[in-house]
């Protein structure tokens, strides 16, 4: 047994990163780079910021390198030019560019896939990691929600580490009692920038507004998702997926301040809670090294500062987005997926000024009830993007006719 504050010994894994130029990506890229010689870059993949994929391509000399827009020329020539500016000339990593480019990279192999995407289309590329034998570090939780039962047949125990803060912190929980012994879940939301308005206050908010998180910056799409409290919703969803539990034994419970992750509580009355400052490296450093903890990832809570934690209800009222998400979840099948994929159509309406933020939400209500579950198969991958595909296509309309 290793004494207190003693690591494991070195054992250095390979990791790929999809969405690496990302706000997840970054972070991950941070976290490799201050523990070189734990890890080493297999592949990259991005969306369309070939600059940045390609600077970070050189700086970790990765020897796949793929983007989903651009062309293999422009993306080689930023390679090319980053490489030379770094005295690298010689580094001449394979390229792949293309719509499924991170799921050709996602199924190369490396010890640890880091699925930081943004949205449903992360589902090949999370399907083609579990398949490819590597643990799936999952920040795109999209593709488990959409997936459901598909993603989770594909996994074979323990093969999915979360990196979303709060199915780590209820992961790193778990360790402190068995499995039949958890009687609830507790997922923290910090309530978004709009905690405590009313529904009359939230009719006027800009998409400037919705994109002021408290506590996390993120990228675009789960920012507004945190301000209208679907992400919370997916977190629902998510929390069901990993941990098996049923929905009536997870809560929300508001938490502004976001120190606590989340939280377990098990069957003799007693609650763990993971607690840290409200930021990213530490998940994403589990997600890496799971089940190993890295040295110095982030500060500890400063326990000799005053300081005050608030716990409130959740607003289903002016906030339905959870409510909504825990009866698609209960429904199963495709229901997830229509969810999901008429709240990303929303959000972006939203941030071209085509809907008000109340519409989000709304909107995503009326495509759900709109849904025939029977007419969808959630057995494959194809039936998931049909659903996904018809729920977009009822989304589009109902933001065409103006809500209507
Ligand atoms: N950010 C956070 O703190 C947290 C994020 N998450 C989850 O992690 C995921 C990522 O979030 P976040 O990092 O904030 O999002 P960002 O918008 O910051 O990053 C998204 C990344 O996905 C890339 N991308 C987009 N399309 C493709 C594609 N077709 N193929 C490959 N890469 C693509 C983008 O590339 P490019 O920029 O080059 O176009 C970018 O690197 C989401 O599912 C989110 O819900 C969960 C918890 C916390
Ligand atoms: C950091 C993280 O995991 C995000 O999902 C974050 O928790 C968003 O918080 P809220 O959705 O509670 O605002
Ligand atoms: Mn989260």
């Amino acid at each position: 047994m290793r004494s207190v504050g003693e690591n494991a010994p070195v054992i250095s894994r390979t990791v790929s990163i999809l969405g690496s130029t990302g706000s997840i990506g970054t972070q991950a890229l941070d976290v490799i780079g201050r523990n070189r010689d734990r890890f080493t870059v297999r592949a990259l993949a991005a969306g369309g910021n070939i600059d940045l994929l390609a600077r970070q391509a050189v700086e970790f000399e990765v020897p796949f390198v793929a983007a989903a827009a651009g062309s293999v020329q422009d993306l080689r020539s930023a390679l090319a030019w980053y490489a030379a500016g770094a005295g690298r000339a010689a580094y001449a990593p394979e390229v792949v560019v293309g719509a499924d480019a991170a799921t050709t990279v996602a199924a190369i192999g490396a010890h640890v896939v880091l699925n930081g995407i943004t949205g449903a289309i992360g589902l090949r590329p999370t399907l083609a990691a579990l398949a490819s034998g590597a643990t799936l570090a999952l920040a795109n939780k999209e593709s488990l929600i959409i997936g459901g039962d598909l993603v989770r047949a594909a996994a074979r125990p323990d093969q999915i580490v979360p990196v979303d803060s709060e199915h780590s912190a209820i992961a790193q929980s778990l360790r402190g009692g068995r499995r039949e012994e958890v009687r609830r879940l507790v997922v923290t939301a910090s309530g978004g920038p709009f905690r405590g308005w009313s529904r009359e206050q939230l009719r006027e908010v800009t998409p400037e507004q919705a994109l002021a998180h408290p506590n996390y910056a993120m990228g675009k799409v789960i920012t507004t998702n945190s301000a209208t409290l679907v992400n919370k919703g997916l977190e629902v969803i998510e929390a069901h997926l990993l941990f098996d539990v049923p929905f009536s034994a997870i809560d929300v419970v508001v938490h502004p301040q976001q120190w606590i992750h989340s939280m377990v509580e098990f069957r003799d009355g007693s609650t763990i809670a993971q607690m840290g400052p409200p930021r990213m490296l530490v998940p994403i450093a589990l997600g890496l090294s799971w089940p190993d903890r890295l040295d110095d990832i982030d500060e500890p809570c400063d326990w000799s500062r005053a300081q005050a934690w608030e716990f409130h209800p959740l607003d289903d009222d002016a906030f339905p987005a959870v409510r909504l998400a825990r009866q698609v979840g209960e429904a199963g099948g495709t229901a997830p997926a229509v969810y999901n994929a008429a709240n990303e159509v929303c959000v972006e309406a939203f941030h071209g000024g085509r809907i008000s933020f109340l519409d989000i939400v709304d909107t995503v209500a009326r495509v759900v009830e709109a849904h025939d579950g029977s007419d969808h198969d959630s057995s494959s991958v194809e039936g998931v993007l049909r659903a996904d595909t018809w729920a977009r296509e009822r989304a589009t309309a109902i933001v065409e006719k103006g809500n209507r």
